[in-house]
Order: structure tokens, then sequence, then C-alpha cells
């Protein structure tokens, strides 16, 4: 099997900037996507992950940096570059009034794709979001994950090679998240690119081959998720919760266990590769904490490292 960096670029993005008036909301991301790859931006909320995703899908002007797609530009060559897209919006804006069938063909219709095409098509991209026993329903009787999943099998409508997906399972529970990325893990296998952002550290490491970590426009670390793990903490965290007032003034006593410490509102942290050595220590200073965890390291711990923040406030 050839390595997925030896696989062509689909996606070139170089030094991406957007202005919006005085307030610069994307002020230097650059990355390469290799054809197949799963990539994601992974940032909070106001990161710019949804701007840099319009600008990849032509849908808003970059105010500096070069971007290709498939070594096209989408400012210049717009529907060739969107004839290769497939794009899932962070906000589903499906047709409620109609039925789940007739959303796929309308859809269809608007690519200018012929009606028997979308025939066949539309059944096979129902079966393949599992809604099948839906098709004649009227979208405002599906539930979130549902309507989430009939967006993603209406932006396959054209057999795209890069679907972009705008937090693609925000708002969703944890079963109907399960199954969106059972779905996403089945593009993967087909070969089509991913493009994800998400603000969820979880998302991220489920479904991202490599990522960007975006914050206020810029990118802070880049790498697989468990490289980005490896690079910037530690293999477990201990969590500790000594109740509010304590937490915030415990950490003198903590000194000097584990690797690091941060003190957040509601616990404090302890990042050791030992995090059961080091609840040891802990309680071999006569500090009891209320609740201890141990746990391993994830991207959340990566993104506190990095911006001193959470990433979801
Ligand atoms: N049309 C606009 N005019 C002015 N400011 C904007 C506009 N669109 C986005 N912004 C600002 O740009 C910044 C980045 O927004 P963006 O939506 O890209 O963030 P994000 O990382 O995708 O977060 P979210 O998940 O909340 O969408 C935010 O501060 C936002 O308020």
């Amino acid at each position: 099997m050839s390595s997925i960096t030896s696989r062509p670029t689909v996606i070139s993005a170089s030094h991406l900037q957007k202005r919006y008036g005085d307030f610069t909301a994307v002020k230097d991301i650059s990355f390469d996507v290799p054809a197949g790859e799963s990539f994601g931006l992974l940032g909070p909320n106001g990161a710019g992950k949804s701007t840099t995703m319009r600008m990849i899908g032509g849908v808003s002007q970059r105010s500096g940096g070069n971007l290709t797609i498939m070594g096209l530009d989408p400012e210049e060559h717009g529907p060739e570059v969107r004839a290769h897209l497939g794009v899932v919006p962070q906000q589903d804006n499906l047709d409620e009034e109609i039925t789940v069938r007739d959303n796929l063909i309308m859809y269809g219709r608007y690519f200018g794709l012929t009606r028997s095409y979308l025939k066949p098509k539309s059944e096979e991209l129902l079966e393949f979001a599992q809604l099948a026993d839906k098709a004649d329903n009227r979208v405002s009787a599906l539930s979130g994950g549902m309507k989430r999943r009939l967006t993603i099998a209406r932006s396959l409508v054209n057999d795209p090679k890069i679907l972009l997906l705008d937090e693609p399972t925000t708002g969703l529970d944890p079963q109907a998240r399960h199954i969106l990325w059972d779905r996403l893990f089945r593009l993967k296998e087909r070969g089509v690119t991913l493009i994800l952002t998400t603000h969820y550290m979880d998302e991220a490491e489920q479904l991202c081959d490599r990522l960007i970590v975006v914050d206020k426009g810029e990118i802070m670390a880049e790498g697989s998720p468990s490289q980005l793990i490896r690079e910037y903490s530690t293999r477990e965290v201990l969590e500790l919760r000594f109740g509010t007032d304590r937490n915030a003034t415990v950490g003198q006593e903590l000194q000097g266990i584990g690797d690091r410490l941060e003190t957040l509102p509601d616990r404090v942290l302890i990042y050791a590769d030992n995090g059961e050595a080091a609840l040891e220590q802990v309680t071999g200073r006569g500090l009891n904490p209320i609740t201890s965890l141990v746990r391993r390291s994830s991207l959340e711990d990566v993104f506190l490292r990095l911006t001193g923040r959470s990433l979801v406030e």
C-alpha cells in the first residue's frame, strides 16, 4: 500500500488570511492535504475554522495567501472546484417541507444531474445514510442525527473526491455521533478525502489522521493526534478535585510532583507518565483530594498546554 505522504496533494493552503474590516479572523494558515487523508482543524469557537472552510469551499474570498484545490484556485475556477467538493455546512439547510428522497433529488438537479442518474443514486445514498425507511417522510419529521446524515448524503450526490465537514456532530447526542462517525469512516475507506472542523477533542482523535490546532486565526501545532499528545503532553494525567477554593491554592503543596501542573477552576491537573505513582506522592504529602482520576492524555491537554485555555469554555 502506498503511504499517505506519497499520494498527490489535493488541497494546498499557503498563508491564508481573512479580514473582516479591521478584524483578522484568519491570520496565517498553511497546510497541505494528500488524497485520502482525513484532516482536521481543531480549535475553540471563533478560532477561524469555519472561515477557513468557507475559503476552501469557494464561498468566501480570501484576503491574502494562496489556495489550490486539485491544483485549481477556487476563486478563479469555482464551478470546476465545486464539482470535486461535497460540502456539509455547520447548520443543516435542508428543505424541511419536502421528503427525504426529494431533498437528494432536488439538490442533484441543482447540480445539473439527470433524473435517470439521480433515481438510483438517491436510493444508494439513502441506504448509505441509513435513511431508506425514511425516504418518503418529510425532513421536519427527522431527528437531529438523521438530518445530519441526510445533509452528508446530499453532499455526496456528485461523488465528490473531497468532503468538507464543518462541525459535523455539534448538537448531536453520543449515539447519533457514533453512527455519524461510522458513516464517515466508510467514506474514508472509499478513499474520500475528509476535511473537518471540530472543537471536540474526541472527534478529532477518532476521525483525523492529521490535524492542525487552531487558535485566534493561527496554527498552534500540527501532527497526528498521537504525535501531538506525545509532543505536548505526558502519557497520563492525574485529575484532582480539592474543592473550589482549595483548588486555587493547593498548587504550592503539589510542586515537584509529575512534569507539570495546571490549575483549572474546578480541578488541578498533574501531568505525569505514571499517574498512579503521582497520586501516591500526593497522598504521601498528606493531601487528600475529594476525588482523583488517572486518565490518558488527550488533545484537550495539548490545547491547554499550547494556549493555557480549555477547548470548550
Ligand atoms: N462575516 C463576518 N463578519 C465579521 N466577523 C466574522 C464574520 N464571520 C466570522 N467572523 C468572526 O471571525 C472569527 C472566526 O469565526 P469562525 O466562524 O471562522 O470561527 P470558528 O473557529 O469556525 O468557530 P465556530 O465553531 O464558532 O464557527 C470570529 O471571531 C467571528 O466572530
